[in-house]
């Protein structure tokens, strides 16, 4: 496609072809098998064996069932809208603070109507998720236990409708601020909510670490509280404001480029340190180039393609028209650019703030990205007042079931995301797949983990489904465009016309 340059992409246009070119075969390999051998990994490998580069191989057998990969995201996010329905941990995205908090939040968020599935585009979560934070668990009203009781029994007695029915504003409050504690609502404990230390009541983490990976990551440059490292928070808000009416993915790019310029600042730090120590050592004399060049490798064994150019066409867009909705979106992407750079530009770190590396990075959500995806606890706690024994349990639904009422059918939504994953983002795609990414009743955080559907042997590549493999043939090489590819597993071979 025809592109003007624009201003970072003329200057730099030699470091940016260097950040974009694939790494040599035998650095792919160090990479993956230090990452593998970090993660206690020993029974998968990392190859180049086919026509379409890395793929996952078996080092040992699996068994049916068995775990093959837990992988920890290197960027991850949940999407805007779904922050509505979940607290969970900005950084592993864990469930947090209490079940009555999680429940208090959503019923908050519905009786203003800005729940999901209310409707709303995210673009106001900043604001109320602030409104939030100072009516629930900021304060704690010290008899509000006693008056919230006896407001659900009145709840209780004339509720019998599926629809929701809303709870007075008290029991919300009462259940954000910890004031109402539910029927064993011990039984499913949640680490406690901590601030974000930016001070920006829009993250919150289930620990410190947590919190300080997060900050030192990538939040203190995209954090909108008092203690932001940004240029300029107004900004910011403005980039965030862009990117949650239009697409969030560009949450997504803006932290791989805080990623990328934190880990940049670490390595040039500790280089001068060493060059201070030993001044007249014939220290390797590494340029701001190569450090940012090894500070972008997480990101170099990922990308293949601009946004813009391996986008699928949507189906609503006639292929008349191909050409402009590319230049479309590659504006769009360049107006969102513009927005962050305003709010975090590093001099040391221009290139990266390229429209082609801004492209290249938002391409490589779209081909490699996993859902993420984290069951609620909120389900299982209701689950647990459904079997408790009749008369326990008749006791208990005099406080839940108009909670229950309240919340109406969607009781429990699942956090739900998008993350890059290392490793996984490494398995090929096959029909007939010998693996599937399934968080087990023990997986509470974004981890990807991946199981083994059938018994593998040594040697064998782990594959998994992109798509519905129980579609049609027609139906799956049409869903299979949007990465690119014509799938010829052996299902596709067999049912190919
Ligand atoms: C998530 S990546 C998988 C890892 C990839 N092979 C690599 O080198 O990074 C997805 C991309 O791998 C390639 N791919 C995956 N499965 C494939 C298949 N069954 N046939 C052809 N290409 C495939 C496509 O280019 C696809 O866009």
């Amino acid at each position: 496609m025809a592109a003007t340059l624009c201003p970072i992409e003329e200057k730099w246009s030699g470091a940016i072809a260097s950040l974009l070119r694939p790494p040599p075969p035998l650095q792919v390999q160090e990479y993956f098998d230090q990452l593998l051998f970090d993660r206690n990994c020993s029974s998968i490998k990392v190859k180049q064996e086919n026509d379409f580069g890395k793929g996952v191989y078996a080092d040992g057998d699996f068994e049916e069932g068995e775990l093959i990969l837990k992988d920890p995201i290197l960027v991850g996010m949940q999407h805007s809208s779904n922050k509505f329905d979940c607290l969970v941990c900005s950084f592993c995205f864990r469930f947090i603070g209490s079940i009555e908090l999680q429940i208090g939040r959503k019923l908050y968020f519905q009786s203003i109507g800005v729940s999901a599935n209310g409707g709303c585009d995210g673009e106001t979560f900043s604001a109320v998720s602030k409104d939030c934070y100072d009516a629930g668990f900021s304060h704690m009203e010290e008899d509000s236990h006693l008056r919230t009781h006896e407001n659900l029994e009145n709840c209780a007695s004339s509720s019998s409708s599926k629809d929701n029915i809303p709870v007075p504003k008290e029991v919300v409050d009462s259940l954000m601020n910890g004031g109402l504690v539910l029927p064993y609502s011990t039984e499913f404990p949640l680490p406690s909510a901590i601030s974000c230390p930016g001070g920006c009541k829009e993250a919150f983490y289930c620990s410190k670490s947590c919190a300080e990976d997060d900050w030192k990551l990538s939040h203190s440059l995209l954090c909108t509280g008092e203690r932001s490292k940004s240029l300029s928070r107004e900004a910011l808000s403005k980039f965030i404001q862009h990117a949650n009416g239009t697409n969030d993915i560009f949450l997504l790019a803006a932290k791989a480029i805080c990623f990328t310029i934190s880990r940049y600042r670490k390595l040039k730090e500790d280089y001068l340190k060493e060059q201070e120590k030993c001044p007249s050592a014939n220290a390797l004399d590494r340029s701001d180039l190569s450090l940012l060049l090894e500070a972008w490798k997480p990101i170099s064994f990922g990308h293949k393609g601009r946004w813009w150019d391996c986008i699928a066409l949507p189906d609503d867009v006639d292929s008349s028209d191909e050409a402009s909705f590319r230049m479309e979106i590659r504006e769009l992407a360049n107006t969102s650019l513009q927005l962050l750079k305003a709010a975090i530009f590093d001099k040391e770190c221009e290139p990266l703030f390229s429209l082609e590396i801004y492209g290249h990075i938002i391409g490589m959500f779209e081909l490699n990205n996993l859902d993420l995806i984290v069951a609620s606890p909120v389900e299982d706690y209701f689950l647990y007042i459904d079997d408790l024994p009749e008369l326990k349990k008749k006791e208990a639904e005099i406080i839940t079931r108009p909670i229950l009422d309240a919340l109406g059918d969607d009781y429990s939504v699942c956090c739900e995301g998008t993350a890059f994953f290392p490793l996984q983002s490494c398995m090929n795609h096959s029909c007939c797949p010998n693996a599937k990414a399934f968080k087990r009743e023990k997986d509470k955080d974004g981890q990807a983990t991946i199981i083994a559907l059938r018994p593998i042997g040594k040697g064998e590549e782990v594959t998994i489904s992109y798509i519905d493999e129980d579609l049609t043939y027609e139906e799956r090489q049409a869903s299979l465009v949007d990465y690119g590819f014509e799938c010829k597993c052996s299902k596709c071979l067999e049912e190919q016309p």
